[in-house]
């Protein structure tokens, strides 16, 4: 299974999309066939394929595919990685940083992997909290660590446009297995991703 990003797209799907996405501009009275309209429901059916391409893609596979063998077991932590996925509840973005670690356990994976990990599943219609826990458990299946703990905290655009309208608020959701269940553990972790070290 490739895990590439996705350019081309399956011209059956993209039409039938762009077909239900053109009445739904006209329900929401516009007119579909003004110019700026004319491509926006066939952009629109290639963004939303794209938004969801996670589907297609086998987050274990890519641990797996730069896998190496490496006796050390001390923490790696990839931070900072920015994700944008699409709640489920609405379709609206949700927008933020994830934080992943592990503790090897023999075996590491290219850091690369990681962060493309994060896309995998954020590029599908997500609970914020599912795709933290979906993170942790493929790091888990693919490299049987020692410890892994994924700390996600985003901005969901659904309360920011619309609703509730709070513009501030951050929510933030956390997996923890193995060793990341030792306070000790999660408490180096916590201070080393609250830390300014770049
Ligand atoms: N737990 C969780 N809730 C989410 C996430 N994304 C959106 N939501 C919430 O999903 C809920 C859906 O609630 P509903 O009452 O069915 O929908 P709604 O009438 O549009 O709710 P409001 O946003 O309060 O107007 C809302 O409270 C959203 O804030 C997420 O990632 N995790
Ligand atoms: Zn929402």
């Amino acid at each position: 299974m490739a895990y590439t990003k996705q350019e081309s797209y399956d011209q059956d799907v993209t039409d039938a999309l762009a077909s239900h996405y053109k009445s739904a501009l006209s329900l929401l009275g516009e007119d579909p066939e003004r110019e700026g309209l004319l491509k926006t429901p066939d952009r629109l059916a290639k963004a939303m394929q794209y938004l969801t391409q996670g589907y297609q893609m086998d987050a274990v596979e890519i641990l797996n595919s730069a896998k190496f063998h490496e006796p050390i077991s001390e923490m790696v932590i990839v931070k900072d990685i920015e994700l944008y996925s699409l709640c489920e509840h609405h379709l609206l973005p949700f927008i933020g940083k994830a934080h992943v670690a592990y503790i090897p356990n023999g075996w590491i994976t290219g850091l690369s992997k990681v962060a493309r990990v994060v896309d995998v599943f954020s590029h599908r219609l997500q609970v914020q909290e599912r795709l933290t826990v979906q993170i942790l458990e493929a790091i888990k299946e693919a490299l049987n660590p020692l410890g892994v703990a994924v700390v996600i905290e985003a901005k969901h655009l659904c309360m920011m446009m619309r609703g509730v309208a709070k513009q501030n608020s951050y929510t933030t959701t956390s997996s923890f297995d193995g060793e990341f269940e030792n306070d000790r553990t999660r408490s180096e972790f916590m201070k080393l991703i609250s830390a300014n070290l770049h």
